[in-house]
């Protein structure tokens, strides 16, 4: 999906966004301020081969249904072209655009909601012959519906033709499902969650009966899915999205046993591991997914980030300068203020380093966490334990006195000359690295691996 394969491609996506809710709402109005858009889909680009199984993965809300509706011509991008088998899907003739629907077909998540439940098995399934004008003879469209539906395992067809959804079970629907996209004999296929309404036990059956059909009928396939054993299961390259970025894609076994992305990389270590019997586990990433209404400057995932690069001239640990980069983005949101601090502490302690303290803490789970962070229950660090250069060491000190003047965005204004990063300055273009692309600043682009700077080893380091 990198491009990177020598066979023809079938789908090209080149800097396709998509934004949802671009014009002015009420509260703009009233607040004065410009439409702040839903960015779903963010400046996306790769390639899907002719006969390749291709997986998008991602959080809920990351874009991924959008991105999918996109390649079916369900959505227009707002920007960006997409291209089937080389030709333009925007701005075509409607002669070609109905060329194109009976060649690209999408199956939803849930079998109950899109199956018409008045319509029967074979109405469901023969309507977008009728509707694309394929087959107009009765007798032959009844032949053609029963052949896909014993393709695909619904067998004897003469049992299921005329029953109506509510008679079938939730396999058996979104088989259906399958057929009235197969019917067409499509190219490419979007198939967005296709079993997670389904019940765990049927799962593998109707995954196996998809690759199947991939063999009989020549398709080529998108999988939509948050659930990475499916993806792993199912698809020869993937990619990775974050916030509506495609953060990194390449050969899905690339992705998922070496991550180059740090939000890969705490995307699969937040998946419980099945043999050690383990819970499912936060992941070394601090707070949540921000609104897609106003995403982070940089890249999307730096205030997140367990690798956020120093300026060139840092002196210190990475991890010291993570918590400082956090220390700032409190300030930002307004989390770090006189009221927060411990009763009492701002008469006759020492507010500032209580708030430095404060401020260094790691929204993260316990094994990432410091040992004052861990004995205070989060609350706090003791500047012993962090490798702080001592010039940051006084500007974060100086922030604090500045919030409690009473002026946090100014705080945070000041810090810029020491904790300024190129992942907050920059959004990071994607980039070769190993057999992928990856769209992160610790990548140099010449396909080499991670920058020097900062080291590795202390990119890697956590205590
Ligand atoms: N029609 C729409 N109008 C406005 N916002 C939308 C619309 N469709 C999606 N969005 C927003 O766009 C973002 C991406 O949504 P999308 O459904 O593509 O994500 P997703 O990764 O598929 O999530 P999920 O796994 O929950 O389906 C979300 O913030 C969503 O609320």
């Amino acid at each position: 999906m990198d491009g990177t394969g020598d066979r023809e491609p079938l789908v090209e996506v080149e800097n396709v966004s998509k934004l949802f809710d671009t014009t002015q709402g009420v509260v703009d109005t009233i607040l004065g301020r410009e439409p702040r858009p839903v960015r779903a889909v963010d400046d996306v680009s790769f390639t899907i081969e002719r006969g390749d199984i291709v997986g998008i993965a991602g959080e809920s809300g990351c874009g991924k249904t959008t991105l999918g509706k996109l390649l079916v011509k369900l959505y227009e991008p707002t920007e960006g072209t997409i291209r089937f088998d080389g030709e333009e899907i925007t701005g075509m003739s409607s002669q070609a655009e109905s060329e194109f629907r009976k060649r690209v077909q999408m199956i939803f998540q849930d079998p109950f909601e899109s199956l018409n439940p008045r319509m029967s098995v074979f109405d469901t399934v023969a309507e977008p012959l009728k509707i694309n004008g394929i087959v107009d003879d009765y007798q032959d469209r009844r032949e053609r519906v029963s052949r896909v539906l014993n393709d695909v395992g619904l067998a004897p067809a003469e049992v299921y033709l005329d029953a109506f959804p509510d008679e079938l079970s939730g396999g058996e629907r979104q088989r259906v499902a399958i057929a009235r996209a197969l019917v067409v004999d499509p190219e490419f296929v979007v198939c967005d969650e296709p079993v997670s309404m389904l019940d765990v036990s049927i799962r593998a059956g109707v995954l196996n009966l998809m690759k199947e059909l991939q063999d009989e009928y020549d398709l080529t396939y998108l999988f939509i899915s948050h659930d990475l054993s499916l993806i792993r299961y199912m698809c020869d390259r993937s990619g990775i999205m974050y916030l509506g970025d495609m953060v990194e894609q390449g050969p899905t076994d690339d992705v998922i046993d070496d991550p180059k992305h740090p939000y890969t990389e705490a995307l699969f270590d937040a998946v419980p591991d099945v043999e050690l019997g383990e819970d499912r586990r936060r992941a070394n990433a601090t707070g949540e997914v921000p609104s897609p209404r106003d995403p982070p400057p940089g890249c999307r995932y730096n205030p997140r980030c367990a690798h956020v690069i120093p300026p060139d001239d840092w002196t210190g640990s990475q991890e010291a300068f993570r918590r400082a980069h956090q220390f700032r983005l409190k300030l930002r949101r307004g989390d770090l203020d006189a009221g927060t601090l411990a009763d009492g502490s701002a008469e006759g302690g020492e507010p500032e380093r209580e708030l430095v303290e404060q401020g260094l803490t790691l929204d993260v789970p316990e094994e990432f966490q410091t040992q004052t962070e861990i004995e205070s229950g989060g609350h706090r660090v003791s500047l012993r334990e962090l490798d702080l250069p001592a010039n940051v060491r006084d500007a974060l000190f100086g922030a604090a006195g500045t919030v409690l003047d009473g002026d946090p965005g100014a705080a945070a204004d000041g810090l810029e000359d020491v904790l300024g990063t190129v992942c907050e300055h920059e959004h990071p273009d994607p980039r070769p690295a190993d057999s992928r692309l990856v769209s992160c600043h610790l990548y140099d682009g010449d396909g080499s691996g991670p920058n020097t700077n900062p080291p590795v080893d202390a990119m890697a380091t956590e205590d």
